[in-house]
């Protein structure tokens, strides 16, 4: 793959897609088997499929009790409870003409039974005898297999394991899971100006890459911009990650190595700037089998690359799509005199049905300033030369975690 210079957010996204990524030499090598409950943040390596019928028999969905079909048909509506039918029962005597059993939410309906009556329907004459007072129209029986019949593919090979999608595979009746090994990410903060004192993307990027799914993240001590402390700290990096993530050194100052010392290194860039503010001076390298990715110094454009351009990589590698763009109605006026490309941090809310994007009242871009984030949840897109009026649909990227306000 050659390199891309200067290029507009879209290519650069299309070309992260088109990086052969892990499956062949890592995931699908060196997918790992791991207990259900341990598996949630993790990527499935294979599709999940249901060992059993669900529900496993016909069962009751109500508190209730239950009876023959043509006993009702036949008018009957005094019965003698001849029997209790439990959840965990496996087999009840079947129930006889004329008789009605007690039966509880998920238990099995017992051979004969078919309408099950809840409790509120029913006048209990003592211990032993109920009277009903009416049949209501909807029959709360559950039929066997009819969520899933065993064999069907619940979830595909790729797809997120959210605690929603651990419950779908303990109720598919597995116990353990194969799924695709961590991605590695390596973050390196580096700059002579930082400390411990005012490094703030250090901490930033490590919380929010660590948000991403099936991501583990190692944090190295802040190096200054030396050459030759940069090359031996990267060789480190790339025995141990599969996407080195950078911040700082990576514009066109005198003490910005990282471009010179990754080239010298062997990485090949693949995207080498982008169109747009923040985030210029983004850049992409290919390093053997890791991949390196450099953001800017600035905060919010270290944010902002490394929620859009790092995620989608991260993804990408973990065989995902690259972060994808919605669309919104926006609240107030936006414009864009510049040349490049400006991604707005924007709140988001709901109106009327109708997703809303809020620039809020000072659209201004500034690079430094993480306050204009402040409650905010997506990128808003604003296109070189562009004017965007109050009600027309924009579209914006969204942060790794939306939050409605
Ligand atoms: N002559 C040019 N100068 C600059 C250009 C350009 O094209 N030509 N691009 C500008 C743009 S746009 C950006 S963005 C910045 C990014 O530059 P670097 O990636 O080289 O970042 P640094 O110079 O190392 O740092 C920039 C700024 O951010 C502060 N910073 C750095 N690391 C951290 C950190 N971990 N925590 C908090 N703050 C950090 C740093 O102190 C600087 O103030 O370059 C423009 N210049
Ligand atoms: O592109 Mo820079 O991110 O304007 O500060």
């Amino acid at each position: 793959m050659s390199q891309h210079s200067d290029i507009h957010a879209e290519e650069a996204l299309e070309i992260i897609r088109q990086i052969p990524h892990s499956e062949e030499h890592t995931a699908k090598r060196f997918a790992l088997e791991v207990p259900v409950d341990e598996s949630v943040n993790r990527v499935l390596a294979e599709d999940v499929k249901a060992q059993a019928d669900s529900p496993r028999r016909d069962n009751s969905a109500m508190d209730g009790f239950v009876f023959r079909k043509d006993d009702l048909d036949r008018g009957i509506r005094r019965f003698p409870v001849s029997g209790e039918v439990r959840p965990e029962l496996e087999t009840h005597p079947p129930i006889r003409s004329g008789h009605c059993a007690r039966i509880l939410t998920g238990a099995m309906i017992p051979e004969g039974g078919d309408v099950v009556i809840p409790v509120e329907q029913v006048d209990e004459i003592g211990e032993k005898e109920i009277e009903i007072r009416q049949i209501p129209q909807k029959n709360p029986v559950r039929k066997k297999g009819e969520g899933f019949k065993k064999g069907d593919v619940l979830l595909k090979e790729g797809a997120v394991i959210r605690p929603y999608e651990m419950g779908m595979i303990i109720e598919a009746g597995l116990h353990r899971c194969r799924v695709r090994p961590h991605l590695r990410i390596g973050l390196q903060v580096t700059g002579s100006e930082i400390s411990e004192e005012n490094n703030s993307n250090g901490p930033v990027l490590q919380s929010l890459m660590s948000s991403w799914p099936s991501t583990q993240v190692e944090v190295h001590p802040v190096i200054p911009d030396n050459p030759d402390r940069l090359k031996m700290r990267l060789r480190s990096l790339k025995d141990t990650s599969d996407l080195i993530v950078t911040t700082g050194g990576i514009s066109a100052g005198k003490y910005d190595h990282l471009f010179d010392t990754l080239t010298e290194l062997g990485a090949r860039p693949l995207i080498r700037k982008i169109r747009q503010k923040p985030g210029k001076p983004l850049t992409i390298f290919i390093w053997d089998e890791t991949v390196v990715c450099c953001l800017p110094g600035n905060p919010v454009s270290a944010v902002f690359t490394a929620e859009v351009y790092a995620r989608s990589l991260a993804r990408r590698l973990l065989g995902q799509e690259p972060v994808r763009p919605f669309r919104a109605k926006l609240c107030s006026e936006v414009s864009n005199n510049g040349g490049r490309t400006l991604f707005l941090p924007v709140r988001l809310d709901v109106d009327n049905g109708t997703l809303r994007a809020d620039p809020g009242g000072d659209t201004r871009m500034r690079s430094h300033l993480l306050q204009l984030y402040r409650g905010c949840s997506s990128y808003l897109i604003v296109p070189p030369d562009a004017y965007h009026e109050p009600g027309n649909y924009v579209t914006c990227y969204p942060f790794s975690k939306i939050e409605m306000l």
